[in-house]
């Protein structure tokens, strides 16, 4: 988290350019230290005789971050006196910036994000580097533009382009920026100061227009194009977003200012802005952004001082889905790697996989046919161990058989250098059994990809209590380096997430054996802002894996597992899921899942061996109901996870649960939710079910001295939070793909 400490400095040169530099590191974040300061300096700059014009700009190569996140938790907890709404977008920008006598340019470089964007915007020009990043991220934050950007940047560049940078989030790049009238001019970093300097001396000379962007309108479109923008857009945010409001906020303050002018505009924004900092979904949306940068600090581990070790090169055994998956991600981030197969053809095989992948991101448009060349030439083929010799880390990422593994970590001692790391991408195995056969515990560690590889977002770092403080640091900085959000967790079944949502569909199965209908939970899950309810999630990963990660469980925790027989009933029937078009669905061949009336048989025949009845009650749950009989087992489990250790911090299982299944992150994560709602609730909703339908319900130890003291689930919750509705894609039992587009 920024330091709240911030200010600016106002320096004046032979030329009379005032420069103010915006200094909050570690990214310039405007916290009101940095505001007041700004605003102060401002003035002084104004007062200045020897002042003639003006360059803003941010230390050490960064505009500025945006306004400082971790001051809306002290906001939100009455912790300290917001200004009054208008503070900065109209005392500050409006007023005082954009209104004063001398001119002035934001000099960018870095990112110029959120409030940083709009004070640049306040400013008469802009010039930027050609790699600087400038946008309105607010949505991500449950909250939308304050500081003027939903007036500013929709006469710079259209409301077109406005809506969709902000409903996105999405900044752009310095090229763009000027192509969309967003920057006036874009320069090498060497050049920027100058450039501002001469800039301002020409607006002031009038050999460059003085512009207020608050007042431009030439970008606008017409008003009546502009209210069938605004209208599409509103269709889509419903759509894309039903479960949010401030989407559609956005798009309203926007409209003020197109219809009644940018000052009603600004009014509009700094009134709704004040509203929904206080919401739920801002306050969870701050929970997960600082979660998220809170899961690469591991006490004990990141606090040692240690610097991860370079690695440069890594071998990946397995080509099948998930080895391919892993070689994809780390070849686009630039790491050599080699491949080994058992044979030419499943080798073959796994390179061509490599190729679609990479393919793919071609087709769309992500990756350039050159780019596509040199990273796909990073990626070398090999049938033997002797090309290993200088690898940095293995991943292992066969089928999951313990002596095949055991006997892959002895060979790898044997070819590897001994500082070479040894991962496995086991989902189920135990490490400590992967490793027994070789005296290389220490760096031996787990690291759980979830399905598609490259797509997919979290990486589960796991560890062993032999595994080294260095080999985590370095796992982690190669996580980071392939854009995953790292998590680091205990070895245990399941790990974090697959263990977490093991229950969530075993109380879907529990339910529609005792009378709910699939479709129904399905609905209700998806319509508290799942990708997708349980069933089509059990058809998606394939019922034969469902099957297999099943069995792990009942192994592990009989006590707490239910066994339906519905899933292997339909198998026998030879339906596997969305692969053979008959699961819980029946598929098209567009791959659309519709609802199929011969479910009911199988069912019927469930409950029959099960040697339960159908309840009333059950039949006519309400979503709320379903919602809550489906999650609280995961919140129950996941206070296991926590009491058990395997988590570090309950923030790591909200972001697995966000990252790894899909959980709604304006909702905060599991555990965020749970708290809520309150563990008292939980607590007595959990007993009641457990003794009307059994020890699957049963509320661990954890939950029930929490609720006992009447205390959150979490003990020290990390201030903080991001938006993203999902499509999943596909992959191993709960894991699957769970593409962040922010909204
Ligand atoms: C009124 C206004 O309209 C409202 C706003 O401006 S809301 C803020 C809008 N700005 C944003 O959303 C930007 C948020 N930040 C980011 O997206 C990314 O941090 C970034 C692109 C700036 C930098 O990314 P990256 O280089 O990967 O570094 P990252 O680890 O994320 O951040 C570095 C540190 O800066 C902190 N930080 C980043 N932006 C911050 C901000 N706006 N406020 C406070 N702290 C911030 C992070 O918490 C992190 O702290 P840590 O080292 O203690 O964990």
């Amino acid at each position: 988290m920024s330091s709240s400490k911030g200010r600016t400095t106002l320096e004046v040169g032979a030329d009379g350019v005032g420069i103010i530099t915006l200094i909050n590191p570690p990214v310039n974040s405007l916290s009101f230290d940095v505001l007041y300061s700004l605003k102060e300096t401002y003035e002084l700059a104004l007062k200045k005789d020897d002042v003639k014009a003006i360059v803003v700009t941010g230390a050490k190569g960064k505009f500025s971050g945006g306004f400082d996140i971790s001051a809306f938790g002290k906001i939100q907890e009455g912790n300290v006196q917001a200004p009054k709404p208008g503070f900065v977008s109209l005392e500050i920008l409006s007023d005082l910036v954009a209104a004063a006598k001398k001119p002035s340019v934001a000099a960018i470089d870095g990112l110029a994000l959120g409030g940083g964007l709009e004070v640049a915007m306040g400013c008469h020009a802009r010039i930027s580097t050609p790699t600087a990043q400038l946008g309105l991220p607010e949505l991500t934050l449950g909250v939308i533009p304050g500081f003027g950007g939903t007036q500013a940047l929709p006469r710079l560049v259209g409301i077109a382009k406005a809506l969709e940078m902000m409903l996105t989030s999405k900044p752009v790049k310095g090229e763009e920026a000027l192509n969309i009238g967003l920057v006036d001019a874009v320069v090498s970093p060497d050049e920027l100061l100058n450039t501002a300097r001469r800039w301002a001396l020409d607006i002031l000379e009038g050999k460059k227009p003085w512009v207020i962007s608050y007042y431009k309108t030439d970008k606008l479109e017409p008003l009546g194009e502009a209210r069938e923008i605004l209208k599409f857009a509103r269709a889509q945010t419903r759509k894309r977003a039903p479960n949010l409001n401030h989407p559609l906020v956005c798009i309203d303050v926007i409209e003020v200012g197109i219809v009644s002018g940018s000052r009603a505009g600004l009014w509009k924004e700094a009134e709704a802005f004040q509203g929904l900092l206080l919401s739920d979904t801002c306050r969870s949306l701050v929970h997960v952004f600082f979660s998220q940068r809170g899961t690469t600090k591991v006490p004990g581990v990141t606090d040692l001082g240690l610097k991860p070790r370079q690695v440069k090169k890594v071998a990946i055994l397995g080509g099948g889905l998930m080895g391919s998956g892993i070689a994809t991600a780390l070849i686009m981030s630039n790491y050599s790697v080699i491949l080994k197969e058992v044979n030419d053809k499943f080798l073959q095989s796994g390179i061509a996989r490599v190729k679609a992948n990479l393919q793919s991101r071609v087709k769309k448009g992500q990756m350039s046919q050159e780019k596509f060349e040199k990273t796909l030439s990073l990626l070398k083929g090999a049938l033997d161990y002797e090309s290993f010799r200088d690898v940095d880390m293995v991943i292992e990422a066969v089928i999951e058989n313990v002596s095949l593994k055991q006997q892959i970590f002895s060979d790898l001692e044997k070819y590897c250098p001994p500082h070479c790391i040894l991962a496995s991408n086991t989902s189920t195995i135990d490490l400590n059994l992967i490793g027994e056969k070789t005296k290389s515990q220490d760096r031996i560690i787990g690291a759980h990809f979830f399905s598609p590889a490259h797509v997919m977002p979290l990486l589960e770092i796991v560890r062993t209590p032999k595994t080294s403080a260095q080999v985590i640091i370095d796992l982690l900085d190669v996580g980071k380096k392939i854009k995953k959000t790292p998590v680091v967790v205990g070895n245990c079944t399941g790990f974090a997430v697959n263990r977490m949502f093991f229950p969530y569909t075993q109380a879907a199965l529990l339910l529609v054996e005792r009378g709910t209908d699939v479709y129904q939970i399905d609905k209700a899950i998806t319509k508290f802002g799942m990708p997708m309810g349980p069933f089509r999630l059990c058809d998606l990963v394939g019922f034969g894996v469902a099957i297999a990660t099943g069995g792990q469980f009942v192994l592990n925790f009989p006590e707490r597992t239910y066994k339906s027989m519905l899933i292997p009933l339909m198998q026998e029937d030879k339906r596997a899921g969305e692969t053979t078009r008959r699961g819980f669905y029946v598929y098209d061949e567009k791959r659309r899942a519709n609802p199929d009336p011969e479910l009911k048989k199988f069912i019927e025949k469930a409950r029959d061996i099960s040697g339960v009845t159908v309840d009333p009650k059950l039949t006519k749950l309400s979503d709320k109901d379903i919602v809550e009989m489906i999650f609280f087992p995961v919140v129950n489990e996941a206070c296991r996870v926590l009491a058990e250790g395997i988590a570090v911090k309950a923030s790591d299982l909200d972001i697995s649960a966000i990252m790894g299944m899909g959980f709604p992150p304006y909702r905060g994560g599991i555990l965020f939710w749970a708290d809520s709602l309150g563990s008292k609730y939980i607590c007595s909703r959990l007993e009641q079910w457990s003794n009307l339908y059994g020890g699957f319900f049963k509320p661990c130890s954890y939950l029930a001295e929490r609720a006992a003291k009447g205390a959150p689930l979490v003990r020290n919750s990390i201030p903080g939070f991001y938006i993203n509705t999902s499509s999943l894609v596909a992959s191993s039992y709960v894991e699957f793909v769970f593409c962040l587009c922010r909204v």
